[in-house]
């Protein structure tokens, strides 16, 4: 794998960061955000896979959980130097506290939520993500979620999808970003 990312340098704060469980619409919802808000838009896992050359799967296989820990972060240090953009974090982007710290820096912190319900109806047959593997029960990935709740709830606002289409997502967030920007 490559190494490390270029310099950050400290972020103006007019970013959107989209935070939340797997499954809760970040990237989708993150896209159509971008466009709406004319911003440009950046997919942390995308970006770690860009770096790496390799899936998200394959770095878990190869290196571990905690290398790609190790590379979220680089990949948020790098972010967090940018201006006028929505991103899409991964699921567990936000438990480490100095991450948490980094994206609030950068900008307005959106965490959407759904019940792990829906997120198994939205997820079902998904092969792209390695923690869905290694927690394949529902009580497990209900005890994954469980533990990263206060990290979630560290946000400006939350969103229920449940029930939203993509779009009613987009709008509700494009209105509060409009009055909080
Ligand atoms: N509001 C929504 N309603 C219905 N399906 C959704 C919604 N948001 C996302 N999805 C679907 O859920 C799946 C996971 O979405 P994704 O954006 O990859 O989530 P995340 O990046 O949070 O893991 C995709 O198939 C996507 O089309
Ligand atoms: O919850 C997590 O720890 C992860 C979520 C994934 O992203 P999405 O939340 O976009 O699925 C991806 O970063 C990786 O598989 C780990
Ligand atoms: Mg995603």
């Amino acid at each position: 794998m490559r190494g490390i990312w270029s310099i950050s340098v400290p972020s103006d704060g007019r970013n959107v960061v989209l935070t939340g469980f797997m499954g809760t619409g970040k990237s989708t919802v993150g896209k159509l955000l971008a466009k709406r808000l004319g911003y440009c838009f950046s997919d942390l896992d995308a970006l770690i896979v860009g770096r790496a050359g390799i899936s998200i799967n394959e770095i878990f296989e190869r290196y571990g959980e905690q290398r790609f820990r190790e590379l979220e972060t680089e990949a948020i240090r790098f972010l967090c130097g940018v201006s006028g953009r929505v991103v899409a974090t991964g699921g567990g982007a936000v438990i480490a506290p100095r991450n948490r710290e980094l994206l609030r820096k950068a900008g307005l912190v959106v965490n959407l939520t759904a019940s792990l319900e829906v997120i198994l109806c939205r997820l079902k047959g998904d092969r792209e993500r390695p923690l869905l593997k290694s927690n394949n029960t529902p009580e497990a990935l209900a005890a994954l979620m469980a533990g990263r709740e206060d990290a979630y709830a560290d946000a400006d606002l939350r969103i229920d999808t449940a029930g939203k289409s993509v779009e009613d997502v987009v709008t509700e967030i494009a209105t509060f970003v409009r009055e909080h920007q």
